[in-house]
């Protein structure tokens, strides 16, 4: 794992955005797999007013998403097909049909799962995914326990996510119990991985993941075992280690 270190949050959204650009320009085709969540939203805004100043185009470019809600319908100001669009999709060219979200209010969830995971296999796998980390550790909606070898599944939402992420809801009650995620394979399977953590909330468990075993009580450790993972943090996520970047 390759640890960059960003001075602040500014800072670090234009190193990602550096990295992601660096691939939509480079690549005739690309597949980026794309998170939602608090950590991203600066390197939306980025990749939002590049495109608006250079013209930079995502013709080429497919997505797709870690994770939605169950429940929730795609026009929902919480889904994360609503994020993606207010955040990103409206603002560049990417082609409708090559935006892929999983959809929370499929009436068959298992065969969601099965559908979505074969379109991400179909369209030649994620060149570079981006992640950010729960404070619990999960990645995407993959909670502690998750199995390693696990695809895009159903999962439910452990309290202490439901509780970071109803800063978002009016209330707790209104956050979404269930969720359909990217498994932790699913996730191995991207050829380049970049993970985002902002903030001292996260300095606990980037210490966990830097520091400890291998184990799926932390879903995020699993990157170690991945050939191509960054690690992008800012100084207060990284304030409990000691390490030179
Ligand atoms: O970026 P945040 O808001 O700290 O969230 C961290 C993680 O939690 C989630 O929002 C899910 O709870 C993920 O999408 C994200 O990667």
């Amino acid at each position: 794992m390759q640890l960059i270190k960003a001075k602040d949050y500014h800072d670090l959204c234009h190193k990602a955005a550096e990295l992601i650009l660096r691939k939509v320009k480079g690549q005739k085709k690309l597949t980026l797999g794309l998170a939602t969540g608090g950590t991203p939203q600066g390197v939306y805004r980025i990749l939002v007013e590049e495109a608006r100043q250079n013209g930079t185009t995502y013709q080429h470019v497919t997505t797709f998403n870690l994770d939605e809600y169950v429940g929730l319908p795609p026009d929902h100001p919480q889904s994360y097909h609503t994020y993606m669009n207010k955040k990103l999709f409206d603002f560049i060219d990417i082609p409708p049909q090559n935006v892929h979200i999983p959809d929370g209010m499929a009436e068959n969830l298992e065969e969601e799962c099965r559908r979505y995971e074969q379109m991400i296999d179909q369209s030649g796998g994620i060149d570079l995914q981006l992640l950010g980390i729960g404070i619990n550790g999960h990645i995407g909606f993959n909670e502690p326990g998750t199995s390693f070898h696990s695809f895009t599944h159903v999962v439910k939402l452990e309290e202490s996510t439901r509780i970071a992420n109803s800063r978002f809801f009016s209330s707790l009650e209104e956050v979404p119990a269930f969720a359909v995620t990217m498994g932790i394979a699913s996730i191995m399977k991207s050829k380049e991985i970049l993970l985002l953590a902002v903030g001292k909330r996260k300095a606990e468990v980037l210490q966990r993941l830097i520091y400890g075993e291998v184990t799926e009580e932390l879903p995020a450790s699993v990157l170690k075992m991945h050939q191509h993972v960054t690690i992008i943090a800012d100084e207060e996520a990284l304030s409990s280690l000691s390490v030179r970047c």
